[in-house]
């Protein structure tokens, strides 16, 4: 029998993305509400009721409103920032922690982490876990996104005016994502976060950027390199690779998918490093790590 899914908010990006993929990979049926009652509290309620597991993809405020309205026993995605570091949530990054996967699977409230905080803690909790990295140390984040990780209203603002080309934005370093960064990538103080956007559509790169002589002991490139493919073996939405100097790295490489590549690159004998991750932040930076996570819930994987 098909898995019932109630995606509230189906009609914006994340929601469009994750009824796409379900579709793709058969097997469930959508709880579905007529335009003039998708924003009604009672009908959402409802389709909460007849659905196995209810998806929210709402703004933080309305996703709050939904898990306060929610029937007893409903089971809860939220793909918003409104519950990622709350009591009684479980993280949904399956791949970071050992044991995740598991919890995610029993949990009856799951968030679903936000596209840079996946990249930063993938390059982030490895070291922290392996103790190469403490947590006290000052660390920076660099980032670049495709206009879509701001949602339907960036959407329509770079495909009606056409740009910026380019923008760095949260200047004010007090970007939503801190805390689970903080949280999940095992850290003591938030790290200094500049994102930006860029006029295409989608996908993102991450970046930490690190002196060497900030880790715990003495590594090269080629331990490191090491250090993540051990940490990640078995995940399967997980690359591990050595960056090389001539290569540019494109934020789009991995649209559509829902994988993150890792990039160790360094100049060793200066004593730098750069990790970066890779990824579309409408794949395992929203809709794909959802729908990893519907299955983990349902018990599909
Ligand atoms: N875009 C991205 O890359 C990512 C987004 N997210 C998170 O997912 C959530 C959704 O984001 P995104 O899809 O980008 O946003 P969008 O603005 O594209 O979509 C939000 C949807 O929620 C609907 N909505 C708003 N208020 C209510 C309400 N009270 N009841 C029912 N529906 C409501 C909106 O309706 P209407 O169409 O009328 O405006 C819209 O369809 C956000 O919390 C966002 O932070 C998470 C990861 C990545
Ligand atoms: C380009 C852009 O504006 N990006 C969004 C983050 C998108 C995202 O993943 O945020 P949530 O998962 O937390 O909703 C921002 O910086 O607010």
């Amino acid at each position: 029998m098909s898995a019932r899914i109630f995606i509230d908010g189906q009609a914006g990006t994340t929601g469009l993305g994750i009824a796409q993929r379900l579709e793709q990979a058969g097997g469930f049926s959508l709880v579905t509400l007529s335009e003039s009652r998708r924003k009604d509290p009672e009908a959402r309620a409802e389709a909460m009721a007849e659905a196995d597991l209810t998806v929210l993809c709402l703004p933080d405020d309305a996703a709050r409103e939904a898990v306060s309205i929610a029937p007893q026993g409903a089971r809860i995605l939220d793909a918003s920032t409104a519950h990622r570091v709350v009591e009684g949530w479980v993280y949904g990054f399956a791949e970071a922690m050992a044991g995740q996967a598991e919890r995610i699977a029993q949990a009856s409230r799951v968030s679903n982490p936000g596209c840079y905080a996946t990249g930063a803690i993938a390059l982030l909790r490895p070291l922290t876990a392996l103790g190469l990295l403490a947590p006290e140390t000052a660390v920076s984040i660099n980032a670049v996104s495709g206009y879509s990780g701001g949602g339907k209203a960036m959407i329509a603002d770079h495909e009606a005016k056409g740009g910026p080309a380019f923008e760095l934005y949260a200047l004010g370093l007090k970007h939503k994502h801190l805390p689970e960064i903080v949280r999940y990538a095992g850290l003591a103080k938030p790290p200094i976060f500049v994102p930006s956007v860029g006029h295409f559509a989608q996908g993102m790169l991450v970046c930490v950027p690190l002196h060497l002589a900030q880790l715990t002991k003495a590594v090269s490139a080629a331990h490191l390199v090491e250090a993540y493919a051990d940490y990640y073996a078995g995940a399967e939405t997980i690359a591990v690779r050595r960056g090389i100097w001539s290569h540019n790295l494109d934020p789009q490489a991995l649209n559509g998918t829902n994988q993150l590549e890792i990039f160790i690159c360094a100049h060793e004998e200066a004593g730098q490093a750069v990790l970066i991750a890779r990824l579309d932040n409408l794949g395992k930076g929203a809709s794909g790590a959802a729908v990893q996570n519907i299955n983990l819930m349902l018990g599909r994987e």
